[in-house]
């Protein structure tokens, strides 16, 4: 008989993660484990494959409840994901009864509180648009990217857990993201990628937004992508308001830039399943 792992599948806005639980002291999973459990196929079905796990002692010293790993359907850790951030602090918040609690991603400790039954705020940055940050190849204006792929032109590159390019377009249904999008994910300017976005502005509160995210994927929802279209559209003039509702294929995020470059999200969280994993050792 296999080894079986409990799991829980959660989404955020439609972006769906598979959720394991290593406090225990698991062993890591290896690629071919996480490219298995994340297919749609022979696992149950990811866009990133989450796992929980004890807080560092960094981390408990800056409260942390619990850790984050994020892995994309690739293998490949992540340093941020949005939308599994809210699912994660969801469970947790359960988990402890409380309120608020502290999670520890990669990029450093995240802030989570209730905002409704089913809604979590979570605060995430600071969004930086250093070019060594993001990483890019070279030293160029990120605010206004010379990279250039059909409709998508003077873009935005920015940093915040993980890197991101955003365009902004009149007419968001007219882009072919599949057809355009992977020239600037894998361009030589982004020697990790990038997550690509595209957004209109609908007005000086309100945007719509389509990410094709790394490894090569579109999403129903980015919430690291809404935090940063929104923040390069408030550096562009293009809204006014620091609360900015951005409106996904899955559903609408309501994001507000605060102090020091950070920003906070608040957004539905939903379960979908959970059962046992059989592991494929
Ligand atoms: N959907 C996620 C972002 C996934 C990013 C990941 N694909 C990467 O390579 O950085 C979000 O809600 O923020």
């Amino acid at each position: 008989m296999p080894e079986q792992w409990p799991f829980i599948k959660m989404h955020g806005l439609e972006n769906y993660f598979v959720i394991l639980d290593r406090r225990d002291g698991s062993k890591p999973l290896d690629t071919e484990e996480i490219v298995r459990i994340c297919s749609t196929s022979v696992g149950v079905g990811g866009e990133q494959l989450l796992t929980i796990e004890r807080a560092s002692d960094e981390g408990l010293r800056s409260g942390a409840y619990a850790a984050m790993r994020i892995f994309n359907i690739d293998g490949r850790e992540v340093g941020a994901c949005g939308n599994a951030t809210r699912c994660m602090a969801y469970l947790l918040l359960e988990e402890s009864g409380r309120d608020e609690v502290l999670l520890e991603l990669a990029g450093g400790v995240v802030h989570c509180r209730r905002a409704g039954s089913m809604e979590v705020s979570i605060t995430l940055g600071p969004i930086s648009m250093d070019w060594r940050k993001i990483p890019l190849l070279r030293e160029v204006d990120t605010l206004h990217l010379p990279i250039e792929s059909g409709p998508l032109s003077d873009g935005a590159a920015l940093y915040i857990g993980n890197p991101h390019a955003i365009f902004f377009v009149n007419q968001l249904d007219s882009v072919d993201m599949g057809r355009y999008a992977p020239a600037v994910q894998n361009a030589d300017l982004f020697p990790e990628g990038a997550n690509v976005g595209v957004a209109q502005v609908l007005d000086g509160q309100t945007l719509r937004l389509v990410v094709w995210e790394r490894p090569g994927k579109l999403t129903r929802a980015c919430g690291t992508g809404a935090c940063v279209a929104s923040y390069a559209a408030l550096k562009r003039g293009l809204v006014t308001s620091k609360k900015i509702a951005v409106h996904l294929p899955g559903g609408k995020l309501d994001i507000e830039l605060l102090q020091g470059d950070t920003v906070r999200m608040t957004g539905p969280v939903a379960f979908c399943c959970h059962g046992f994993l059989s592991s494929c050792k």
